[in-house]
């Protein structure tokens, strides 16, 4: 019998293991079988607790996939002004809109960045006719890679699941089945780096975030008092919590502060999908991870929309936002 465990080592897979790629393994560097599930869950559950970001490889989204929409998306931004400017808004009622700096500046100092801001996946007309039908390769490779975004951000829903005890599905239902919103920040070099930031320091609003921001350095992370780089990986994702996974989980996975910084020397673009509940959702502490007597709930019940009004109310501050749903027990 030709077992696998008799060779010392296997410089390539062959033919005959070779799955056809809709039947083959998925996503993250394990095979998402039980057995080796934990040690990813745990890996994420330890790097979640301890920084609130990690990063994903091998995670099975086609590198093509990836390059196709960030090159359609670069290709938007690099549109001549009078092509771009009927998708200009600060209307957050607008279903795919430009803008520059960003909505919570207040008239203040501005961010050195450009986005767009539309509903990703589904891929439904009613999101879909917002999409910029000028450019041709929007719509195709956007549909391919919200589709594969939103496959890998379920299987990490479910390892985070997995790694807390709770119910593989516990996340995978309308918790995270709200419209994905996707948000492409552009920042063009910097004549002075010093003098600017390209995105105020915020937490995400919605349940978990999927980033692609290619090889340009930029995004901060804090840690305690300090602001750690999240380090370009080539091809790597960046996942981090949004305010709903911190109050599901009763604080266990936090949502951490992050904002990004300027360069001279490149542009840098990062995609991020942001997984939403649906906007009628109640959200509250997970009872699983709630205890009344040594671990009561931190957070109050209510509906996402309502979380979502509060968090344009208190200009994206964590502190301020976070007020109105906490439950103080001192
Ligand atoms: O540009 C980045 O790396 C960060 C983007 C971000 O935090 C966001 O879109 O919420
Ligand atoms: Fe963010």
């Amino acid at each position: 019998m030709e077992l696998l465990s008799n060779a010392l080592a296997h410089r390539s897979v062959p033919d005959r293991y070779g799955f056809p790629p809709d039947k083959g393994p998925v996503l993250l560097a394990h095979d998402h079988s039980p057995d080796v599930a934990f040690p990813v869950a745990a890996e994420i559950i330890r790097a979640g607790k301890e920084f609130g970001f990690f990063q994903v490889v091998n995670h099975g989204v086609e590198e093509g996939v990836v390059r196709g929409f960030r090159e359609a998306a670069a290709g938007f931004f690099a549109m001549l002004a009078e092509d771009k400017l009927p998708y200009c808004s600060y209307d957050m009622s607008k279903r795919f809109r430009l803008a520059t700096s960003t909505f919570y500046d207040s008239g203040e100092t501005r961010y050195w960045h450009d986005y767009i801001k539309f509903r990703g996946y589904p891929a439904s007309n009613q999101n879909a006719r917002h999409w910029p039908s000028k450019l041709v390769n929007f719509t195709p490779s956007l549909v391919e890679y919200s589709a594969a975004v939103h496959e890998l951000a379920q299987t990490i829903l479910c390892l985070i699941a997995e790694g807390l005890g709770l119910d593989g599905t516990f996340f995978t239902g309308n918790l995270s089945r709200g419209d994905t919103h996707m948000s492409i920040n552009y920042y063009p070099p910097c004549p002075d780096p010093t003098l600017t930031m390209g995105l105020l320091a915020h937490c995400d609003r919605h349940l978990l975030t999927v980033l692609s921001q290619a090889d340009v350095a930029g995004l901060q992370a804090r840690h305690g008092e300090r602001w750690l780089l999240v380090h370009p990986i080539p091809g790597a994702f960046v996942v981090n919590f949004g305010h709903q996974m911190e109050i599901v989980t009763n604080r266990v996975l936090a949502s951490m502060e992050h904002r990004a910084v300027t360069n001279s020397a490149a542009a840098r673009m990062s995609v991020a999908t942001h997984v939403h509940p649906t906007d009628g959702c109640r959200i509250r502490p997970a009872s699983e991870m709630v205890d009344e007597a040594m671990n009561p709930a931190r957070y109050r019940e209510f509906a996402f929309r309502e979380f979502m009004e509060a968090y344009d109310a208190a200009d994206a501050s964590r502190e301020e936002v976070l007020q109105s749903f906490m439950i103080n027990h001192d």
